[in-house]
């Protein structure tokens, strides 16, 4: 407006460029649009920052939601993975552990558990999320656990409904008889306990305690069951009630619920101290607390629920009626929240009356006694002319069922025992081995027990100080290891071609030709016991070093030890592993195993097992259920039984009885791995000896029983064992000198030991605890002492026997060319040709010249080294391998013999009662005597 009124009005100047007004108009001009320009600028500028704010705002936006997002998924990743593994446990157990309350299970015939069940629901837990409420079942461990129920005042009712939840579930799914309910409802009329107000015995044990002295007299009793439990049942710390049900052996002993409904003015303080001692004490008897408490109230006596809660699960219900779980990690504290449930109703009632009591007092589930069966059968008659076989538990329709083995039509010649760990396969090995011992003579049957697991399963077989061993019993391994496991089956071998020659001669006598153990006791009339070798675990003597020479002497036997009478049964948890990559010879020794057991297998083993497809599990669930198979799994050949168990003490008893009627046998060999032979288990073996012999210990294998040498008098009979295990040589030294104080023959002897160990080793507690056993009969003597020895070793009527340990701690020295008299050199020069026979550890092989000259003329040499060159050199002889750890090779170097490896001779926790009324010891003969030793 101002530019054209200067353009128009009277102050229009002359038409020049750069005249006034002109330019005012032109910087005007300038100016406004200088000015839209600036607005423009602005404008654009305004619009560029708030694009980047709504950018900025979005990504901002989107970020949450992403993080959100994520944290969501994880929240909801996390719950599918508990929700998994909580529905994986409850699988596990019956419905009653987890259905809802108007679930069929509860009107369906009865789902009876096999195990025992690990957890039950007991409500809903929420997790709350930023976005959501995540839920999931919340669960109780259902046997053993105290569970503290508090509730603000209005939340009395929802508590109960809770405890009769879990309590309910929990007595619902045990195994029948597993568990009983104990309900005190001090000052209540029942009303707190809902259907469990009305449960018939044995669900609960005398129904509900709610007086004074009903309560007192109840949590008294308990008291006292617990203390007989931890007194006289459970063994060790990690022995519970609740674990025996779970591995099977609780032996009918339930677990205890209490439950205490409120505690009401009948708690007295006392009452109430008790009921918390037993929710801090009980559980490792199987007694579980479970509490409802008004957190409103006094607690009596000053309680404090601090105290209670300790041992247990604290939910708080609040007065809204939903429930916090107090004892969760502390994250969860703010963020879980648990609905409680419905009380069960009727539906369960009717199944704990009506399908679940019955149950318990009929005893489902309760084990076959095969105690019970075998008590019909004839005792130590049958004859194994033909078969060996035994009664082991009963078949689907309740009859007796056999395993057999043997060389008639249709009889497998040995069997396959698979099952997995738990599955009952020891507990059938023993029922097996039981039932045959009871059914036949010792002259009809001989048995080699091998246990190749880390476990002392077959320890009861080996004879111990008063419990002599079953005569049937020739060689039983305890741990035992591949190495002794191929002695076994060489020597069976042995016996093959044993049996084998006499067969050929007795056919050439009798002009008949006889092929068969049957045939050879009709021709002769001689009884051949047939030979059953049982190992469990076989897989493991299939493996190390003598791996090809086990599995072809198993081969060899396998195919020719029918007619001779000989039979295998192995067992093994899973034939998968068996035999990689030996696939033909693995095929020609399974082929003969004709008898086929699988127990509690899952159906992919069973293929394995029976060589066909099996699609279903052919078993009942139970523990020693399974399929029996006698035709190397032909289908029409399943035989679904289930095992009969003979407990600890029944076999005991029956073992017993059957050395009171056949008495026991010397010839047994036991090994416990490559810790060598007790001197226990070879006690009536020493016992037997002719002669006063130096024996060492066992061969790693059966027979002879012991390696030794006798102790006759000559010039270099004295034995020198290198071995740098201290503890193991002392070991080894002074259980030989026990294996000669229990042979008769050497009631005469003298023992003496020279002892130059120092005080404090722990390698010397072997000796010492053999020369106390020995007491009087040995002197000891110490380095101060020596030149005493000539004169302590020939003052016994009999043969003496000098060891000679820690040489290497001692500042003796043999002089090597001096002739100057030196105790140890009379020792290994003079002595062994008057009949004192040293025996002497060596540290190393090398140490020897400590002993002078005459320590290299002793003849009879062991060594535990793991060179064999070195060890060649010592003993006079390459043997074929170097000594597993734990045994050491021998070779008299005055005999005939290769060098032969041997399980050392070893103390044992025990040692048997030592010889009554020998001849007076060498320390009593000392006794009198000015020298005598300290
Ligand atoms: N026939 C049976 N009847 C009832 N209970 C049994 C039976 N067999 C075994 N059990 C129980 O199951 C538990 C485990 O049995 P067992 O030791 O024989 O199993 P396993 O298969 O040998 O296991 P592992 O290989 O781990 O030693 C035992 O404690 C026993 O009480």
């Amino acid at each position: 407006m101002r530019i054209s009124a200067l353009h128009n009005g009277p102050f229009r100047g002359p038409a020049v460029a750069d005249d006034g007004p002109t330019r005012l108009v032109h910087a005007v001009e300038a100016a406004e649009d200088a000015a839209r320009h600036l607005r423009t600028l602005a404008a654009s500028a305004a619009e560029r920052e708030r694009r980047r704010l709504v950018d900025d705002q979005h990504e901002i936006a989107t970020a949450a939601r992403r993080r959100q997002a994520r944290s969501t998924a994880s929240l909801f990743a996390a719950a599918d993975r508990v929700r998994l593994d909580i529905a994986e446990l409850l699988e596990r157990g019956p419905g009653y552990a987890h259905a809802g309350w108007e679930s069929p299970v509860w009107a369906e015939q009865y789902d009876e558990p096999v195990e025992a069940t690990q957890v039950v629901r007991v409500a809903t837990l929420g997790l709350a999320s930023p976005s959501s409420i995540v839920e999931l079942p919340f669960v109780l461990p259902a046997l053993g656990g105290n569970v503290v129920i508090t509730h603000a005042p209005g939340g009395t009712a929802p508590a109960h409904n809770l405890a009769q939840a879990f309590v309910t579930r929990a007595l619902a799914s045990a195994l029948p008889g597993s568990l009983r309910v104990h309900p005190l409802d001090p000052g209540g009329l029942g009303q707190n306990l809902g259907i469990l107000s009305r449960l018939p015995e044995p669900l609960v044990a005398g129904g509900v305690r709610a007086t004074h002295e009903e309560v007192s007299a109840e949590l008294r009793a308990l008291r006292e069951h617990v203390h007989r439990l931890n007194s006289q049942v459970l063994l060790g710390d990690d022995d519970s009630l609740v674990g025996r049900w779970q591995t099977g052996s609780a032996g009918g002993i339930p677990c205890s619920l209490v439950l205490a409904a409120g505690l009401g003015p009948n708690l007295v303080a006392d009452d109430a101290q008790q009921l918390w001692s037993l929710a801090r004490t009980g559980q490792r008897c199987g007694v579980a607390v479970i509490a409802v408490i008004d957190a409103g109230r006094q607690l009596p006596g000053g309680l404090a629920l601090t105290d209670l809660l300790e041992n247990a699960e604290h939910l708080h219900v609040d007065h809204e009626g939903g429930a916090t779980w107090e004892s969760s990690p502390p994250v969860l504290h703010h963020n879980a929240r648990i609905r409680c449930p419905n009380p069960p109703g009727s539906a369960q009632h009717r199944f704990l009356t009506t399908v679940l009591a019955p149950a318990v007092r009929r005893g489902v589930n309760r084990p076959v006694v095969l105690a019970d069966l075998l008590a019909t059968q004839p005792a130590g008659t049958g004859s194994t002319l033909t078969t060996v076989a035994a009664t082991v538990g009963q078949s689907a329709n309740g009859s007796p069922i056999e395993l057999r083995v043997g060389d008639d039509e249709d009889v497998a010649i040995g069997g396959i025992v698979v099952g997995p760990s738990g599955s009952g396969k020891t507990t059938l090995l023993h029922a097996f081995i039981h039932a045959l011992v009871r059914r036949y003579p010792p002259e009809e049957l001989e048995l080699y027990l091998l246990d190749m697991k880390a476990g002392v399963e077959f320890a009861e077989y080996a004879p111990r100080p008063g419990r002599p061993a079953v005569p049937h019993v020739r060689a039983v391994g305890i741990e035992a290891d591949a190495t002794f496991a191929l002695g076994v089956l060489s020597h069976l071998l042995t016996v093959d071609a044993g049996r084998k020659r006499l067969f050929k001669e007795a056919s050439v006598s009798s002009g008949r030709e006889i092929k068969n153990l049957a045939q050879y006791r009709e021709v002769t009339g001689e009884v051949l016991p047939r030979v059953l070798f049982v190992a469990d675990e076989f897989q493991l003597m299939l493996a190390g070093p003598t791996e090809d020479a086990a599995w072809d002497t198993l081969d060899v036997l396998v195919k020719q030890g029918r007619s001779q009478g000989i039979h295998v049964l192995l067992a093994t948890q899973s034939l998968n592993s068996v035999g990689a990559g030996r696939g033909s010879q693995k095929a020609s020794v399974f082929d003969q195993l004709e008898l086929r057991v699988g127990l509690r297998c899952k159906p992919d083993e069973l293929s394995l097992l029976f060589d066909r497809t099996v699609r279903d599990r052919l078993d009942t669930g139970r523990r020693g259920s399974g399929v029996l198979n006698q035709a190397r799994g032909d289908k029409d050949a399943d035989q679904l039984f289930q095992a009969g168990l003979l407990d600890a003490d029944e076999r005991q008893r029956l073992r017993t009885d059957v050395v009171i009627r056949d008495g026991s046998s010397p010839r047994i060999r036991v090994s416990r791995g490559s810790g060598g032979v007790d001197v226990s288990d070879v006690a009536p073996a020493l016992a037997a000896a002719a002669e006063p012999t130096i024996y060492l210990g066992a061969p790693v294998g059966v027979e002879p029983p012991l390696v030794g040498v006798p102790a006759r008098p000559g010039d270099g009979r004295g034995l020198l064992l290198a071995a740098r295990d201290e503890l193991r040589a002392v070991s080894t030294i002074s259980a030989v000198l026990a294996g000669l104080a229990l042979q008769p023959s050497a009631d005469d002897a003298g023992f003496v030991v020279v002892d130059l160990l120092p005080e404090r080793i722990p390698g010397r507690r072997p000796l010492d605890q053999v020369t106390e056993w020995l007491g009087r009969r040995v002197v000891t003597v110490g380095e101060d002492q020596l030149d005493l020895l000539p004169s302590f070793a020939t003052r016994a009527a009999g043969p003496t026997f000098v060891a000679v340990l820690g040489l290497q701690y001692a500042g003796i020295e043999v002089p090597y060319y001096d002739d100057e008299p030196h105790p140890l050199a009379w020792l290994c020069g003079t002595g062994p040709s008057t009949s004192v026979f040293p025996l002497i550890w060596l540290d190393t092989p090398d140490r020897h010249r400590k002993l002078g000259p005459h320590g290299e003329r002793l003849q009879l040499r062991a060594d535990a080294g793991a060179d064999i060159i070195d060890t060649g050199g010592f003993i006079g002889r390459r043997p074929p391998f170097a000594a597993s750890r734990g045994r050491f090779w021998f070779h008299d170097l005055a005999g005939t013999g290769e060098p032969v490896l041997v399980d050392p001779l070893q103390p044992g926790e025990q040692l048997p009662p030592s010889r009554p009324g020998v001849v007076a010891g060498l320390g009593e003969r000392l006794a009198g005597s000015s020298e005598a030793p300290r």
